[in-house]
């Protein structure tokens, strides 16, 4: 085996540099030296004016960066909510936020959709909110043919079904569909009690984007007690060659010192 090649980091521009406005936040990113970013579903509904998304399109556009990943509309996030994918009665909304997702990757070259699978909801059968999500990623990964629909374990919320990488492939097996594929999030799977190196061996040719950030407190590398450097060398040297997008908090005026002060395992 070769060299294990450097990690190609991406930045989550929806949890990270959130203070600045959009076209600051990217430019902010671009002279930290990366090439590309991710967002969470930047509108504040399913179905955006026009005039919103081509502003969207023409900031990351301008920024130079390349739009490594996206999340589909997933309802109230800090409400709690995770995702309409498998919620009865929200179809119309998962899918329109599917067609703006596909204008927006073609205009920028995104190849990752994150569909958050939502949360178990009272009074619903699990196996009808199964059924929906079938029905919904079907569409979402027939909508966004030559892209990935990914789909994300998630901490810190109850009554989110999807917690170990198993059971988010479970469910890429069940759509069949050959652009399904699994979100690595180590961060939520490590607090989820998850066996990350055993995930990462076990489902290597099911990952089809990776998220990074310390754990405890989901802070950068070297601020918890992950062994994030060992995992990242794992997934290189298994031939891993996507983004790995940083997706942690940060406080500090430099959210990025940590790549060159070597203080993370
Ligand atoms: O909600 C979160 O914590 C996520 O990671 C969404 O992608």
């Amino acid at each position: 085996m070769g060299p294990v090649p450097d990690p190609r980091f991406a930045v989550n521009c929806s949890i990270l540099l959130t203070q600045l406005p959009l076209r600051a936040r990217l430019d902010t990113v671009r002279a930290a030296g990366f090439e590309a970013a991710e967002f969470w579903w930047p509108f504040p509904t399913a179905t955006p004016a026009d005039a919103d998304v081509e502003a969207f399109v023409d900031a990351v556009r301008a920024s130079g960066l390349a739009l490594a990943g996206l999340n589909l509309f997933a309802g109230d996030l800090p409400a709690g909510e995770r995702g309409v994918v498998s919620w009865p009665g929200r179809e119309d909304e998962l899918l329109a936020s599917v067609r703006v997702a596909a204008y927006v990757g073609a205009e920028l070259g995104c190849r990752r959709f994150n569909a958050l699978y939502g949360n178990r909801l009272p009074g619903h059968d699990p196996a009808e909110q199964d059924a929906v999500a079938d029905h919904n990623l079907a569409a979402a990964a027939a909508e966004l043919a030559g892209a990935t629909v990914l789909l994300e374990p998630v901490s810190g919320i109850d009554a989110y079904p999807l917690r170990t990488a198993a059971d988010a492939v479970a469910v890429v097996d069940r759509v069949g569909a050959a652009n399904v594929g699994l979100l690595l999030d180590v961060y939520h799977l490590a607090v989820n009690g998850d066996d990350v190196a055993a995930a990462i061996d076990r489902f290597r040719d099911r990952i089809a984007h990776v998220q990074l950030a310390d754990a405890p407190g989901r802070g950068a590398p070297g601020t918890g007690t992950l062994p994030l450097r060992a995992w990242i060398d794992d997934l290189l040297a298994g031939g891993y060659d996507g983004w790995m997008a940083l997706e942690h908090v940060s406080a500090d005026a430099d959210p990025f010192a940590w790549r060159t002060e070597g203080s993370w395992r």
